[in-house]
């Protein structure tokens, strides 16, 4: 679920780059990378969050007024540098590309590359095949007179052969800039737009709360199969007409994207208080009558405090979080999840102890955090501690940009909501129902459906059996710590003890 920023306008650009993947740390910490072009490409990208990434002597050769940026989580291929993006190629354009999501057929594409046009990546990151699977499909124009129709074309046909998730953005080196979607709209693509005296700068960007923090006026989102193409004299060409997503990843609405950002007309500050709100009915339902509702910073807030009002017991924070701490779900090993768990989160002992918690959070995946966070509430005096999910339980693996693909690492996928309970310790646990999830996040006007296939099974790109298996064959050649995840798979093991 990596995060990723183009900008076409008249000044330098590199400053406006950084300032957006800074905005968008949250989602994915593994490597950094930018791409610039003035009349050639100035390249730089590691290891690491983005202030360890770009230091203000590499920023300097960061030259261009047309340049791009990515976050990494990785979710294919290794989480080693040589895999960072952005990648670039010289023929039959100067080509630079980002990307977010996961490729599901990067066996066939491969293949495809390798008979039909002798192409051989240099990695094993899917853009990579996105990237040769466009390129190869401009070689056969006219490379003379390349015009946006061509470009569009071969879109057209890039977004046939790839399946999958992706949101993707290139330079065209003396062209412009283009943006262009999978055909299901998975994952978030915005464009907004700056005037300033010498013409408009265009950006793309995964959340819009890049705009905010540079003064961009929305635009538009980049909708299911759409591309955008920004052209040296900043003219906007669209290949279609946006229609409505269908399927976006509802997990972003969840976990993924930050609060301030506006995604295909939801704000998902808001989508979160909503969604803490409707678990009132059932948190009633059980009977339990919590003296507080707390949240599990960070991505626990707004629907602790939705949950709070609507069953009318007060809302305090009482976990502090490290804010030196990052994100522990997208840390690519168990033991490295389990490490940030350990020093992200400290209960304040004064405003628990003797109390009736209840504890909101956004998910329980693995039940790395939920078991971490009732052990310390109750070494903290808790009396008793309800979990609340303000997503349903997650039983299918996640293959369009999560690194979720092994079923074996689903709490929820080997365990019932009562083992659930008892093994991450807790007096009760509680889901929301994937009836109201999807009732919250049907189609409506000017809004569009989601993708529920962690939830549900049901995966919008048709059947993926074949698929799944080659990507958990593909994560699993890549783990790290693979006696640690035997270990985590066996959260299944741990036999849900008794309290
Ligand atoms: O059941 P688990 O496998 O632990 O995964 C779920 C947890 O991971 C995420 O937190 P994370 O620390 O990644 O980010 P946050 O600071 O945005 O909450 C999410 O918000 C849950 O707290
Ligand atoms: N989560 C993502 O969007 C990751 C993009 C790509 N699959 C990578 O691993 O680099
Ligand atoms: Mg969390």
């Amino acid at each position: 679920m990596c995060g990723i920023v183009g900008f076409h306008g008249p000044d330098q650009v590199a400053a406006d780059i950084i300032v957006g993947l800074t905005a968008l740390q949250h989602r994915g910490q593994d490597a950094a990378g930018i791409a610039t072009f003035d009349d050639a490409f100035h390249l730089c990208k590691g290891q690491g969050l983005v202030n360890d990434v770009f230091r203000p002597k590499s920023v300097k050769k960061l030259k261009g007024n047309s340049g791009i940026g990515h976050v990494r989580y990785t979710t294919q291929g290794a989480n080693d540098s040589d895999l960072a993006q952005p990648f670039t190629t010289s023929y039959p354009f100067g080509l630079a590309m980002v990307h977010n999501g996961n490729v599901i057929n990067f066996r066939d594409v491969a293949k495809r590359l390798h008979d039909e046009y002798h192409v051989l990546p240099k990695t094993t990151n899917d853009l990579e095949l996105i990237m040769y699977t466009f390129a190869s499909e401009l070689r056969v124009k006219d490379l003379n007179h390349l015009s946006v129709v061509d470009i569009f074309d071969a879109v057209e046909t890039t977004q046939h052969i790839v399946k999958g998730a992706y949101a993707t953005i290139t330079m065209i080196a003396g062209h412009g800039l283009l943006a262009f979607n999978d055909p299901l709209g998975i994952r978030p693509l915005a464009l907004g737009r700056r005037d300033t005296p010498d013409g408009p700068t265009y950006a793309f960007v995964s959340e819009s709360t890049c705009f905010d923090y540079l003064d961009f006026d929305f635009v538009e989102d980049v909708g299911p199969g759409q591309a955008i193409f920004i052209d040296n004299d900043y003219q906007v060409h669209r290949k279609n007409i946006p229609a409505v997503p269908k399927n976006f990843c509802v997990f972003e609405q969840i976990y993924f994207a930050r609060e301030d950002s506006v995604i295909h007309g939801r704000l998902v500050a808001r989508e979160r208080v909503r969604l803490g709100k409707i678990l009132a009915r059932k948190v009633v339902d059980a009977g339990l009558k919590p003296d507080m509702v707390i949240d599990v910073p960070s991505s626990g807030y707004f629907s602790a405090s939705g949950l709070a009002e609507a069953i009318g017991v007060p809302y305090r924070r009482a976990l502090v979080k490290n804010n030196h701490m990052g994100r522990s779900f997208i840390v690519p090993t168990q033991a490295g999840r389990e490490d940030v768990v350990k020093k992200k989160l400290n209960p304040i002992r004064e405003f628990v102890e003797g109390k009736k918690v209840a504890v909101v959070d956004d998910s329980i995946v693995r039940g790395t955090t939920s078991r971490r966070i009732v052990r310390l509430l109750r070494e903290a005096g808790a009396e008793e501690v309800y979990f609340i999910s303000s997503a349903p339980p997650i039983v299918s693996p996640c293959i369009y940009g999560i690194d979720m693909a092994m079923s074996t690492e689903l709490i929820a996928a080997n365990y019932t909501e009562d083992e659930i309970c008892r093994y991450i310790e807790a007096d009760k646990v509680i889901y929301q129902d994937l009836a109201d999830l999807q009732q919250l996040f049907a189609e409506e006007r000017g809004h569009g459906g989601s993708c529920f296939a962690c939830f549900s099974g049901k995966y919008p790109t048709g059947d993926v059996t074949h698929y799944l298996r080659h990507i958990q064959e593909e994560r699993a050649s890549h783990r790290g710590d693979k006696k640690k995840d035997k270990k985590s798979v066996s959260a299944k093991a741990p036999a849900p003890t008794e309290h």
